[in-house]
């Protein structure tokens, strides 16, 4: 995310008028999803990120045109009005996509266009008149295949993001099947046949797209011809072939390439659309050429696609990318921090803010990278090291809000005894040696803290001391965090994951 003044102080600069932009950000997707409800959400919103507020406009982006014109067309007000009951400065709302401008990414031709390519709102109306109309006589396009830099037709000129690949997606229990029949594909040893299509789906920001970018950049590599496509990409090509009248030649292009990879098909929409769409489906798997679609959600629940289509897309082998465990969103968070150090020698997260994020940023990847670029531009920006501390500021609208847990004093002994090596009944009992004193105190501090319980009933708890016993070790870690920075986030994690 791009921090301007404004959000990196918290958000308090001249538009938020004293509100934390970021918080009040996640208030308002709080406000839609329980306003909309979980589908409409989902469906429109979920992928919606606030980049930044300055001049009383709030910038927001998505990842494709098609989500763009749909809000743009159908919530703007409501996103404003949402917007103001949080931060009252914000006057308007602008919608971008992301990416679109981002230097390091080729034009974007095909996959997830730019927002300057013409909007999609005029699309359903050239979709419907070219229906009606049918094709005419067949003549090449160029709105029909990605342009290469002179201009011509370039088929082989989808835009991949290079981070995008194999080598940077991290496998984890959830994604190994999806990634395995991905390779299986993009390597094309033969067995190719069983897996076509293949369908993947996942909800937002599990890895859906980079597992397709990677399949393609892999089967580029080995020589292949490749076309990467979004859904609204493949219907803004087709309803411009069928307007400049080269729908055939539209189709030829495309069925004559090896691997078709379409993402957000769920999007695919239009009667005359999707004919072609399952025309082209049938082309390419009957004559042996690979397919692979993801969506965010299983064929059986694509709801604007008919029943024929529905079913060949299921014909394939369909795989699910599920949430990702603790283990894998470390893995993924250590990749893009290794990443990012290669740019920024000198950033430096500690294993307990490392940590800190991987447990609290359980919703996907997208929003683990947003919490690296915001520990980044925290590092950049104040030049202080990140604690715990002010992670948690940092990433804090990224952290889904959940009801605070009850601790129990039990819980506290049992983790901080396996924090420090020790066993719980160590730290109940009269040992005095420092590897043994310093957890019981630290337990008995966050006991205070994360308890209702009187000092009298910790000290029972903790073997039967005295109240002054606790304290006394109370006081001596409030004042040895107050000094210590390390152990203050040591002890900050185990707050954290306390309260988990
Ligand atoms: N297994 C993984 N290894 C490495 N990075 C991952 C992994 N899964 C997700 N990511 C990262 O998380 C971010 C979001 O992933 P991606 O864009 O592929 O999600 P998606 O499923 O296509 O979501 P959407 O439906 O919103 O487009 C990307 O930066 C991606 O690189």
């Amino acid at each position: 995310m791009h921090l301007d003044g404004s959000m990196a102080d918290g958000g308090n600069g001249g538009d938020g008028r004293g509100v934390d932009v970021s918080a009040a950000w996640g208030r308002v997707k709080r406000r839609l999803r329980a306003e909309l409800g979980e589908d409409v959400f989902a469906s429109w919103f979920a992928r919606l990120e606030l980049e930044d507020v300055s001049g009383g406009v709030a910038r927001l982006t998505v990842p494709t045109r098609f989500l763009k014109s749909w809000i743009e067309s159908h919530y703007l007000d409501r996103v404003l009005t949402t917007f103001r009951a949080e931060a009252e400065g914000v006057g308007r709302i602008e919608v971008g996509v992301r990416g679109a401008s981002a230097p390091a990414r080729p034009a974007p031709t095909s996959g997830k266009p730019s927002p300057t390519s013409g909007p999609l709102t005029r699309l359903h109306a050239t979709a419907t008149q070219a229906a009606l109309q049918g094709p005419g006589p067949m003549v090449e396009t160029e709105i029909a295949a990605p342009r290469g830099e002179a201009g011509t037709v370039d088929l082989n000129g989808a835009p991949l993001d290079a981070r995008l690949t194999f080598a940077s997606f991290v496998v984890g229990r959830s994604n190994a099947l999806a990634h395995a029949a991905a390779e299986r594909i993009a390597r094309n040893d033969g067995e190719g046949a069983l897996y076509n299509p293949l369908y993947v789906h996942a909800g937002v920001g599990l890895g859906k797209t980079h597992l397709l970018h990677a399949a393609g950049h892999a089967a580029r590599e080995a020589g292949r011809r490749v076309i990467y496509l979004t859904a609204d990409r493949f219907m803004y090509g087709f309803v411009n072939a069928l307007k400049t009248q080269s729908a055939l030649a539209f189709k030829e292009k495309l069925r004559a390439i090896d691997l078709l990879i379409l993402d957000d098909v769920q999007f695919i929409q239009g009667k005359s659309i999707q004919t072609e769409f399952g025309h082209t489906l049938n082309a390419l798997i009957d004559s042996g050429r690979q397919v692979v679609v993801a969506s965010d959600r299983p064929p059986t629940e694509l709801e604007t696609l008919d029943e024929r289509v529905r079913s060949r897309l299921a014909g394939g082998l369909v795989v699910e990318i599920g949430n990702l465990d603790e283990g894998l969103r470390t893995s993924i968070l250590s990749a893009r921090l290794a990443a990012v150090r290669q740019s920024h020698p000198n950033f430096e997260v500690s294993p307990q803010v490392s940590s800190y994020v991987a447990r609290a940023i359980t919703a996907n990847g997208r929003d683990l990278e947003g919490a690296v670029n915001r520990l980044l531009a925290h590092a950049t920006l104040t030049g202080a090291p990140v604690t715990v501390e002010t992670a948690e500021s940092a990433i804090r609208d990224l952290v889904k809000n959940r009801e605070p847990k009850r601790v129990k004093i039990e819980d506290i002994q049992k983790l901080v005894a396996s924090r420090y090596n020790v066993s719980r009944s160590d730290i109940l009992s009269e040992r005095r040696t420092a590897a043994v004193v310093k957890p019981r105190q630290i337990a008995m501090y966050l006991s205070k803290v994360l308890t209702l319980r009187s000092l009298p009933e910790i000290g029972r708890r903790f073997g039967g001391r005295d109240h002054t016993t606790v304290l006394h070790a109370v006081r001596k870690i409030e004042k040895q965090i107050g000094e210590d920075a390390v152990l203050g986030d040591e002890v900050e994690l185990l707050k954290r994951m306390l309260q988990d």
